[in-house]
């Protein structure tokens, strides 16, 4: 049995009436798609209403801690999951954005003081990423997207 990987919850957590928000970035946009699209149908299966997922686009995942912080500053939802797709280049870019947004948005959850669920993916390769939103042929991995929708349901329920 493979060690690695989320655990069941201990519980089946009931999301009617949490309100959510989504926010990711344009880039890489066949695997946001697809992430996006996990989370949503995992939430929706826990009972999370349609009407209660707010979405919204940045440019890139650079962007995501300035949104983040702008549509959740004012209390309106219960948990956050900001959406980036990072696919390392020919260039150190892909390494300064991956640890700056990191860090930003776990600190965020210190000034925003809702659960923020950590939606990016930080890939070597193409195949890497697609991989984790199910999208390769294999089917090698499942749609990390419905992990981060079970996580933000049993957090905005438990805390
Ligand atoms: O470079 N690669 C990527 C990227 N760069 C853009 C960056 O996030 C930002 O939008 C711009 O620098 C403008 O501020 N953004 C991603 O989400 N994934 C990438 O793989």
């Amino acid at each position: 049995m493979a060690v690695k990987g989320l655990g069941q919850p201990d519980k089946k957590y009931d999301g009617t009436g949490i309100k959510v928000c989504i926010v990711h970035a344009r880039w890489n946009r066949q695997v946001i798609d697809a992430l996006v699209k996990g989370a949503i149908d995992k939430m929706l299966s826990l009972g999370v209403k349609e009407e209660d997922i707010f979405v919204e686009t940045v440019p890139g995942s650079f962007e995501l801690p300035f949104a983040t912080k702008k549509l959740c500053e004012n209390g309106k939802f219960n948990v956050v999951i900001p959406i980036g797709v990072l696919i390392k280049g020919s260039t150190m870019h892909f390494e300064y954005i991956s640890d700056a947004t990191t860090q930003a948005l776990m600190r965020l959850q210190e000034s925003i003081n809702i659960p923020v669920i950590f939606g990016l993916l930080t890939c070597l390769t193409e195949e890497q990423a697609l991989a984790r939103a199910g999208l390769d042929e294999a089917k090698s991995m499942h749609n990390h997207g419905e992990d981060w929708g079970a996580a933000a349901v049993e957090m905005a329920v438990k805390f």
